[in-house]
């Protein structure tokens, strides 16, 4: 039931271009490596983009919505009505996330993809299969056709942003109950306890914490999901926002578009990605560090590090917004720079 393109390699980095802006990096007006974290991002991406001018002028955001039917089970601090309420928010713009994007000059594209709403909503796509997930404590969330209609439902979203010939690609989740059902994902996925990962969400207590990882711990068990492909997972506990934007990190990365991954909940949905198609991995670029606790895992499991750590916990795709300006600058460091030849400045002498 996994759709074909899902496991279609992605490109290579090239290796060409990523040497060139080495060697360029070296020739820059400053000491060697003092610009330290941003070289490497713009050496990474001239590799990831196949350019020697990397860039990340244009960056459109995307958020896909979802409910969840676990929030039955008492998981969240907020009523399950703010999914639907704040898609009406970000279309009209007074989301975090619709600040964030115009104060960047981003695109902002709303994508339902699967939440309570039964009718279309103004200035938002609809793109789901069913309205909202099944209570994943007493059966599977979705069934494997739901599941691929939602890894397609990203798909499609990237071909819609791919007209515009996007540098890079955001994408931002809402639905309430989501960290549960990312809790979930990652600990089947990680072989890590429901403890370790699961934490306040939107703001739940001490014990709100434990009884989401109970609840977690509980579904593990009880759909045999240790040591299971991420297909099952995805099936059993995901969340239709997440499988979607799975989905599209896979698409944008068979695209050559690189992709700056959230918090923890797109941070999951992008480990779920790697472990249904490992050459996506390169694509990933980190954005921040959450203030949710399984974030550091997750972010480990992916293999990279956080550009910032601001204690955000909002998810939207808000910490890789905020994170953009950096990757900016990095490229308009590697584009713009003098080298000392240039500049008649003297290198060391080697
Ligand atoms: C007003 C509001 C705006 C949000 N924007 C993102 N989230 C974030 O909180 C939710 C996940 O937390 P939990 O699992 O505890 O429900 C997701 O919708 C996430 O995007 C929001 C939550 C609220 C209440
Ligand atoms: O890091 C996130 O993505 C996050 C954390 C808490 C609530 N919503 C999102």
């Amino acid at each position: 039931m996994l759709p074909e393109w899902i496991t279609q390699k992605c490109p290579d980095i090239s290796a060409a271009d990523r040497e060139t802006a080495v060697v360029r990096q070296a020739q820059l007006t400053k000491p060697t490596g003092a610009l330290g974290r941003l070289e490497q991002l713009a050496v990474e991406l001239a590799g990831l983009q196949a350019t020697e001018r990397p860039r990340a002028a244009r960056v459109p955001i995307i958020v896909f919505a979802g409910d969840h039917g676990i929030v039955a089970q008492g998981v969240s601090a907020y009523p399950q009505a703010v999914t639907i309420a704040m898609m009406a928010n970000f279309a009209s713009g007074g989301a975090a996330i619709s600040v964030l994007a115009r104060q960047l000059g981003s695109t902002l594209e709303v994508v339902d993809a699967g939440t309570l709403a039964q009718e279309e909503m103004p200035g938002i796509v609809t793109d789901k299969p069913r309205h909202g997930t099944r209570d994943f404590s007493i059966e599977p969330a979705l069934t494997p056709a739901e599941l691929a209609f939602a890894f397609e439902a990203g798909q499609r979203a990237v071909a819609r942003a791919k007209t515009n010939q996007p540098d890079l690609l955001i994408f931002g989740e809402m639905g309430i109950g989501n960290t549960t059902t990312s809790a979930a994902i990652a600990a089947s996925l990680l072989g890590s306890s429901a403890e370790e990962i699961a934490g306040h969400g939107t703001g739940v207590d001490a014990a709100g914490r434990a009884h989401k990882a109970r609840v977690v711990d509980a579904a593990i068990g009880r759909h045999g999901l240790a040591g299971a492909s991420p297909e099952k997972i995805l099936g059993a506990v995901g969340g239709l926002e997440i499988a979607a934007i799975s989905g599209a990190i896979i698409a944008a990365a068979q695209a050559r578009i690189p992709v700056l991954i959230d918090g923890f909940i797109v941070s999951v949905a992008a480990l779920a990605a790697v472990r249904l198609n490992p050459s996506c991995q390169p694509f990933l670029l980190p954005s921040h560090q959450s203030a949710e606790q399984g974030h550091r895992l997750v972010l480990r499991a992916l293999n990279v590090q956080p550009l910032i750590s601001l204690d955000l916990r909002l998810g939207e795709g808000s910490g890789a917004a905020i994170a953009l300006p950096l990757v900016r600058a990095a490229c308009a460091l590697h584009n713009e720079m003098a080298t000392f030849a240039q500049a008649n400045v003297p290198d060391r002498p080697s």
